[in-house]
C-alpha cells in the first residue's frame, strides 16, 4: 500500500441531498420527535401572551388564580414535550448513524483490491468511526431543531408585527445583519470542517502504520521519529479543530451582538412611544419578552446551522468512500462450479496494476492440469504473486485470457470462483482472533471432524495441544505469538477446510528451521494428492517435489518443466537453483 498516495477527494454531489439519503428511512421518529419539540417550543411561545395577561389582570381586579394556573400548565407540558421530543429525535439520530455505518462497512469490506492498493486504513477506520458519529446530531436534532426554531422565529416575527409595527422595522433591521453574516460564515464552518477531519484521519493513518510494523519501528529505534511525526498530525487536528471553533464561536458572536442591539432599540424606541403616549407598557413589555424569548430558537439556529456545516463536511467525506469501486455482493447463480482438481490455464497475458504503471506481464502462457504441484520459480518481481492475483481475479487483465476449468475468471461469479480456490499469501497469514476463528474463516460451516483432519494435515495436532486452551486460544494480532512456520501452516490449514479444488501457496521468502520447512512440504504433497496445487516457490526441496514448475522472469515465461529438464535446458533455472534456491536450503 502507497503510504504517499492521497485519501480519495472524489467530488460528491450536494451533501445535503445525501444526508436526507440516509435520514429518510428514519422520518417517522424524526417527525414524531420533531413535531413534538415543536410543540413544546409552541408553548415559550405563547407564554409571553400569557404573562402579558397576568399583568392586565394586576391592574383589574379579577383573580389571578386562572392565568397563573395556566402559565404553570404552560410550563410543565412544554418542559416534558421539550425533553422526550428531542430524545426520540436523537434515536433516530443514532439509527441514521447505523445506516451510513452499514452502508460504509458493506463498501470498505467489498473494495476492488487495487482501491484498497492506494488507500490508508486508519483514514478508512477514521470515517467509519469519527465521521459518521458527526453525523448523529446533524440527521436529528439539528435540522428538526433548526426548522422548529426557524418557525419559532417567524412566529415571533409575525406576533412582533402583529404587536407593533414601528418596533417591528427596527428589529427587523437588525434579522437582515444577522442573515448576511450567516451567509458569509457558514461555508467557512464547513471548510475548516472538514480540514479538521482529514486531520484526524491522516493522525489515525500514522497510528496504523506504526502498529502494522510495530517490531520494525522498535527495531529500527524509530519511536521518537514516529511520536514527533504523531504529535505533528495531532497538533494539526488540533490547530484545525480550533479554527472550525473560531468560525463556529464567531457565528455565535454574530447572532447574539444584533438581537442584543435590537433589544436596546426597541428599550429606547419603545419607552419614548410609551413616554407619549402612543403605546402602552404591556405591549412594550410583551415586545421586549417576545426578543428575549426570540434569542433562544436565533442561537438555536445559528447552532443548528453550524452544526449543518459539519455534518455536510462528515457526508463529504464518507461520501468519498461510498462512491470508490466496490465488488458486487454474490448473487444467486445456477454456474456448475465442477468437482475434482481444477484447470488453470494463461494465454498470452499482459497486465499491468494501474494505467500510469510499467506491464508486468508481457504475454504469460501456462497451463496447470489436473492434480499436483506446479511451482513458480524466477527472480525477484518476475511476476509470480501477480499470476496467483489473476486467478483469484483481484485485478482485471490487460489482454489475453485466464481460465480456470476452461472458463474466463471474469465470467466466473466471485463467489464461485473464489470458492474454490484456497490461497495462502506469502505474508501474515493469519488474523487477530482464535484458532479456531481462524480456521473457519473461509469456511464457517466446518465440523469438527474437518478441523481436526486439516490439523493433522498441516501438522498442528501437536501445536493445538500446547495451547493453552486449545483451538480456543486467541494468537494475537497478526498471530503474533506463533512461529512463522506455524503462522504459515495455520494459514494451510484454513485454506484446505474449505476443501479446494484449486490450492495458490506463496510461499515464504524467509528461512524457516529444518522441522518446520519439511513439515511445510509434506503437507504441500499431501495436498497435491488431491488437488491441483500452485506454489510461488523459494526453495529448492520445494522445486525438485514439483511435477512441472514454470520459471518466469520479468514478465514471461521462459521455460516450463520438471527439475531435471529444467537443470538441463534452462540456464536461469540452473542458476536459481544453484544460488538462490540452494542458498534458501
Ligand atoms: N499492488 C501492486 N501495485 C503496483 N505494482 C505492484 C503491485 N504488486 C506488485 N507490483 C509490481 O509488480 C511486479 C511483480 O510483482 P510480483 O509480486 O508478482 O513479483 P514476484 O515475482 O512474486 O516477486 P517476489 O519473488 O519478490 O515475491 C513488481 O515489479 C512489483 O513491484
Amino acid at each position: 500500500m502507497s503510504e504517499t498516495a492521497p485519501p480519495p477527494e472524489a467530488p460528491v454531489k450536494a451533501p445535503i441531498s445525501r444526508l436526507w439519503v440516509y435520514a429518510r428511512h428514519h422520518w417517522r421518529l424524526l417527525l414524531i420527535g420533531g413535531i413534538l419539540s415543536f410543540a413544546g417550543g409552541l408553548t415559550g411561545l405563547i407564554q409571553p401572551l400569557i404573562a402579558m395577561d397576568v399583568i392586565d389582570t394586576l391592574s383589574s381586579d379579577e383573580s389571578l388564580a386562572r392565568p397563573l394556573m395556566l402559565l404553570a400548565a404552560v410550563v410543565l407540558v412544554g418542559g416534558a414535550l421539550s425533553a422526550f421530543g428531542p430524545y426520540l429525535m436523537q434515536i433516530a439520530g443514532q439509527d441514521v448513524v447505523l445506516t451510513v455505518r452499514k452502508h460504509l462497512i458493506g463498501r470498505l469490506v467489498r473494495l476492488e483490491v487495487s482501491e484498497v492498493d492506494r488507500l490508508k486504513p486508519g483514514d478508512l477506520v477514521s470515517r467509519l468511526s469519527s465521521d459518521t458519529n458527526l453525523l448523529r446530531t446533524v440527521a436529528s436534532t439539528t435540522v428538526i431543531g433548526g426548522v422548529t426554531d426557524g418557525f419559532m422565529i417567524i412566529g415571533g416575527i409575525a406576533l412582533m408585527a402583529w404587536l407593533d409595527l414601528v418596533l417591528f422595522g427596527t428589529t427587523m433591521a437588525m434579522v437582515v445583519m444577522v442573515t448576511v453574516m450567516m451567509l458569509v460564515i457558514m461555508p467557512r464552518i464547513q471548510n475548516a470542517t472538514v480540514d479538521s477531519q482529514k486531520a484526524l484521519g491522516d493522525m489515525s493513518s500514522l497510528l496504523e502504520r506504526i502498529f502494522s510494523s510495530f517490531r520494525t519501528v522498535k527495531a529500527s529505534s524509530a519511536e521518537a521519529h514516529e511520536i514527533a511525526r504523531l504529535e505533528g498530525a495531532a497538533t494539526v487536528a488540533r490547530d484545525r479543530g480550533v479554527t472550525a471553533s473560531l468560525w463556529e464561536g464567531l457565528a455565535g458572536v454574530a447572532a447574539w451582538l444584533p438581537i442584543n442591539v435590537a433589544f436596546l432599540m426597541v428599550l429606547g424606541v419603545g419607552g419614548a412611544r410609551v413616554a407619549d403616549g402612543t403605546m402602552d407598557v404591556s405591549t412594550l413589555v410583551g415586545f421586549l419578552l417576545l426578543l428575549f424569548y426570540l434569542m433562544g430558537p436565533v442561537n438555536g439556529l445559528v447552532a443548528s446551522l453550524s452544526q449543518l456545516q459539519t455534518g455536510l463536511a462528515a457526508v463529504q467525506r464518507v461520501e468519498d468512500v461510498a462512491v470508490l469501486d466496490a465488488e458486487k455482493p454474490a448473487e444467486a447463480t445456477l454456474v456448475p462450479t465442477g468437482s475434482g482438481p481444477a484447470r488453470v490455464t494463461f494465454e498470452d497475458v499482459t497486465f499491468r496494476y494501474a494505467e500510469d504503471l510499467p506491464y508486468v506481464h508481457h504475454g504469460v502462457t501456462f497451463t496447470s492440469a489436473g492434480r499436483g504441484l506446479t511451482a513458480f520459480v524466477g527472480p525477484s518481481g518476475a511476476g509470480k504473486t501477480t499470476v496467483f492475483s489473476l486467478i483469484e481475479r483481484f485485478y482485471p487483465i490487460t489482454g489475453g485470457s485466464v481460465t480456470v476449468d476452461g472458463r474466463e475468471v471474469r465470467e466466473w461469479p466471485l463467489t464461485e470462483l473464489r470458492g474454490m480456490i484456497g490461497y495462502v499469501e506469502q505474508d501474515a497469514p493469519v488474523l487477530d482472533g482464535t484458532l479456531r476463528e481462524n480456521l473457519v474463516m473461509a469456511a464457517p460451516d466446518a465440523r469438527d471432524e474437518d478441523i481436526e483432519t486439516v490439523l493433522k494435515q498441516a501438522r498442528l495436532t501437536e501445536l493445538v495441544g500446547k495451547l493453552p486452551d486449545g483451538l480456543e486460544s486467541a494468537i494475537g494480532y497478526r498471530g503474533t505469538t506463533l512461529s512463522g512456520g506455524e503462522r504459515q501452516r495455520v494459514a494451510i490449514a484454513r485454506a484446505l477446510l474449505r476443501k479446494p479444488r484449486l490450492l495458490l501457496l506463496d510461499e515464504a521468502t524467509s528461512q524457516l528451521d529444518a522441522t518446520n520447512e519439511a513439515a511445510l512440504k509434506q503437507v504441500m504433497l499431501d495436498a497435491a494428492e488431491q488437488t491441483n496445487v500452485l506454489v510461488v516457490a523459494h526453495r529448492l526441496s520445494t522445486v525438485t517435489s514439483a511435477d512441472q514448475i514454470v520459471v518466469m522472469d520479468a514478465g514471461k515465461v521462459r521455460a516450463v518443466g520438471t527439475h531435471e529438464e529444467l537443470v538441463e535446458i534452462d540456464e536461469l533455472y540452473r542458476d536459481l537453483a544453484t544460488s538462490q534456491l540452494l542458498a534458501a536450503e
